[in-house]
């Protein structure tokens, strides 16, 4: 038997996707290592993969796209309450990362009644709660005897907190907080699985004593009553009704009517209130932001996932789809071999592994601040909002565009709902909005760029984080792009860095400008705001290309080593195009260089162009988790996109009741009215 370097042939499969396969020159499961951070995690994904392939109970009972809103959610209850019960067969106990893959697995990416519940209940628990607190809750929380959500975002407010109106008014005769929603537009409305499946919430409110405002605080709020699971008396709460996806998880609403809970339900880490009512101030101000800064940290590989759910569907239906001649003495060609289906994939591929190697850092840096915080140093923690604040952005954004342009790589069957791509698309692009909509984050960042920008203007750099340092250090005056070896990336991170840089001060001497000349803070600030997301977004890019060199450095595998610096290069070149007009406004690069960088960018996607497949597969995606029938391990497309049609909840009868009951008496009138 041939080994092949590429572990997902089997036999049967279809020709052309197996002979893409076959060209692949490195091993995919040792990629697979590198895209999930070790050997032993890669190797526990395939094991709980064909776990889950062997247990029938725990796959869908049809496809997701054929059934309604309430049967996704019954039967996503269903699994959920298996793999609770089975999850110690399955996977290690509270490992979290084998828990992330068992429920992209058995319970898909459209969310589930405890998606919540894992991603911010229990992280905002672990996080905010006093010990005390966390023995009454956490350990509930954690065996499942309790589901709760973080209910944050109101009707009328998402963004600017300090503007919630949701209310917590201590009343110190009963050392009890009052929670109070005094206007429609103080609902809660948006969190997930707040509608129908939680009984407590982590709910924040605007925190009133003896008359004054201290701004928003979480509170640990029962809901529903535990045993009969009935909303509690003074509680309203229910569905927000069907999204553009997501649609298994219940976001909810949710008010309150004068509804007390004990002064001890305050979230009590950080922070205290006193029975008379005095108020002890937490280390850092935004430190019960922590719920909303776990999730930023870990949606950066989550949108990476995603991204590559979608570039792998197209990837290989593009290896089996052939359309149209090159050649016209030749066959007709797999679409893949066209150089504009190449470059609307193979840039994205570059980018989803680039996404997913930031990802790991940003998870490192959040892990060593949230164990800094627990000892009361928070000294990394506006390092780390600036980082999420920017990553999520530009990772969600590009990620949305690179999931519709892989949709539209798969023309019209790209369109239908077998793809799954309408879904994945629905799911990720949520991710502009959810956790901080992206302009705003991007703005968070350019607060922290623009006071760097103020150390280097006064001749402080050396007081520069290492994320900034670059601001503070000489400029050459041109690009050597094109005169250095094109194995070295060190001329495209500078020229990045240059770009970065230049964008930055700029953005900051349009906002210091505005006011030297008399304008008030916040209003240069916003006429600044488009300049300043640019400087945010071009730092944001800079700091994904580093992660990709510093990952790519550390390779040993020489095969691996070969095709991630050939991705490399396609994301170096491609991202500097795209950014071109800053390289060329005060002629860093030249034009004649940017031939160079184009020329660059051809060569690269040819060279990748055997391995596109192994690239692809070597993110592991079972079938049951990719949801797709253009996405098929085996390649077998045509046979099975007509199986699904005909499995269609319209096909189940030859005459729908709506033709008996318009169509047949509209036709049989239109032909007697002829008569
Ligand atoms: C295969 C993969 C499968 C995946 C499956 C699919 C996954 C789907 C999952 C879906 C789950 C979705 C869950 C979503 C949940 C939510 O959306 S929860 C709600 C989130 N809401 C937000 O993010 C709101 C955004 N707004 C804010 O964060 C804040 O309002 C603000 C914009 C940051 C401003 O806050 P405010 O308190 O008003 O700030 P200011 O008083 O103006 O102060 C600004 C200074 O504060 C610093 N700062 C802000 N936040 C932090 C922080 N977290 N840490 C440290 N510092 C912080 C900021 O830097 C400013 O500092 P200075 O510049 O020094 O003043
Ligand atoms: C799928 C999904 C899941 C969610 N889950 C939860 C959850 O579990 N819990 C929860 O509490 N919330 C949840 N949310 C809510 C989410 O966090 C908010 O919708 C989000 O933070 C954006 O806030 P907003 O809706 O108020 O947008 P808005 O702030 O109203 O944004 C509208 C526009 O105004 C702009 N804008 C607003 N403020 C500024 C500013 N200061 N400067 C410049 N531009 C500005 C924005 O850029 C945007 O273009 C969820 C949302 C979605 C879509």
């Amino acid at each position: 038997m041939v080994h092949h370097q590429n572990k997902a042939i089997r036999e049967g499969d279809n020709p052309d996707l197996t002979a893409e396969r076959v060209t692949g020159t490195f091993d995919t499961h040792s990629m697979a290592a590198q895209i999930y951070n070790s050997e032993a995690h890669a190797r526990r994904r395939r094991e709980i993969t064909e776990i889950i392939a062997k247990r029938p109970e725990l796959h869908d009972t049809k496809p997701f796209p054929f059934m309604t809103r309430e049967e996704k959610i019954l039967e996503s209850s269903r699994k959920l309450t298996l793999i609770t019960k089975h999850m110690n067969e399955i996977i290690e106990p509270n490992n979290s990362n084998e828990m992330f893959h068992l429920n992209n697995e058995v319970l898909g990416i459209e969310g589930h009644p405890m998606a919540l519940h894992g991603i911010m209940f229990i992280p905002a628990l672990t996080a905010q709660a006093s010990e005390e607190q966390q023995k009454k809750w956490l350990t509930r929380a954690i065996n499942r005897e309790i589901v709760g959500t973080y209910a944050q975002t109101e009707l009328g407010h998402g963004t600017n907190l300090q503007n919630l109106e949701t209310t917590a008014t201590y009343d110190v005769a009963t050392q009890e907080f009052v929670l109070h929603t005094p206007t429609i537009t103080g609902l809660k409305w948006w969190p997930g699985n707040l509608g129908k499946s939680s009984n407590y919430a982590v709910v924040v409110a605007l925190m009133f004593i003896k008359g004054k405002n201290y701004g928003p605080h979480t509170f640990m709020v029962p809901l529903r009553d535990e045993k009969t699971h009935q909303p509690l008396k003074g509680i309203t709460i229910g569905d927000i009704g069907p999204k553009i996806a997501y649609n298994v998880t219940d976001n909810g609403f949710l008010g309150f009517d004068h509804y007390r809970i004990p002064r001890t339900n305050l979230l009590m880490r950080h922070t205290r209130v006193e029975p008379d009512g005095t108020y002890v101030k937490p280390p850092h101000a935004k430190i019960n932001y922590s719920a909303m800064v776990h999730v930023r940290s870990h949606m950066i590989t989550g949108q990476a996932i995603m991204l590559s759910y979608a570039l792998t569907i197209a990837t290989r239906y593009s290896s089996v789809r052939r359309q149209g001649q090159i050649d016209t003495t030749q066959p007709e060609v797999k679409v893949l071999e066209y150089q504009t289906q190449q470059h609307r994939l193979f840039p994205y591929i570059a980018r989803a592994y680039a996404f997913v190697f930031a990802g790991a850092e940003t998870v490192k840096l959040y892990e060593r601040v949230l164990e800094e915080v627990a000892t009361g140093n928070v000294s990394l923690m506006a390092d780390l909002h600036a980082l999420t604040s920017g990553l999520k952005s530009v990772v969600s954004h590009y990620t949305a565009q690179g999931i519709e342009q892989a949709r539209m790589a798969c023309g019209g069957h790209g369109y239908s709902q077998a793809s799954y791509m309408s879904e994945i698309f629905g799911v990720a692009v949520g991710g502009c909005t959810y956790e901080g909509e992206n302009m705003v984050m991007l703005l968070q960042l350019a607060r922290y760029l623009v006071k760097s920008a103020s150390l280097v203007k006064t001749g402080q750099s050396s007081k520069l984080g290492p994320l900034v340092a670059y601001l503070g250090a000489k400029s050459d005056s041109t690009s050597l792009i094109d005169r250095t070896p094109t194995t070295g990336f060190a001329e495209y991170v500078k020229t990045f860095q240059h770009i970065a840089r230049r964008q930055t001060l700029k953005a900051a001497d349009k906002f210091f400008g505005l006011m030297e000349k008399g304008e008030k803070r916040p209003i240069a600030w916003n006429k600044s705001s488009v300049e300043l997301n640019r400087a945010s977004r071009l730092h944001t890019r800079l700091y994904i290309v580093e992660a990709f060199v510093r990952r790519v450095e550390e390779v040993a595998d020489p095969r691996l080593k070969e095709v991630l610096t050939d991705l490399l290069h396609l994301h170096v070149n491609y991202e500097l195009l795209d950014m071109s007009t800053y390289a060329l406004e005060d002629g860093f690069v030249s034009s004649s260089q940017l031939d160079y960088v184009r020329d660059q960018l051809y060569f690269y996607l040819a060279k990748i162009r055997p391995n596109a497949v192994s690239l692809v597969d070597s993110w592991e995606f079972s079938d049951q988790e990719l949801r797709s029938v253009l996405g098929r391990r085996d390649g077998h497309v045509y046979e099975n996109l007509f199986a699904w049609a005909k499995a269609s909840p319209l096909n189940k009868t030859d005459v729908l009741p709506s033709v008996d009951k318009y169509l047949k008496p509209l036709m049989e009138s239109a032909r007697a009215s002829k008569l």
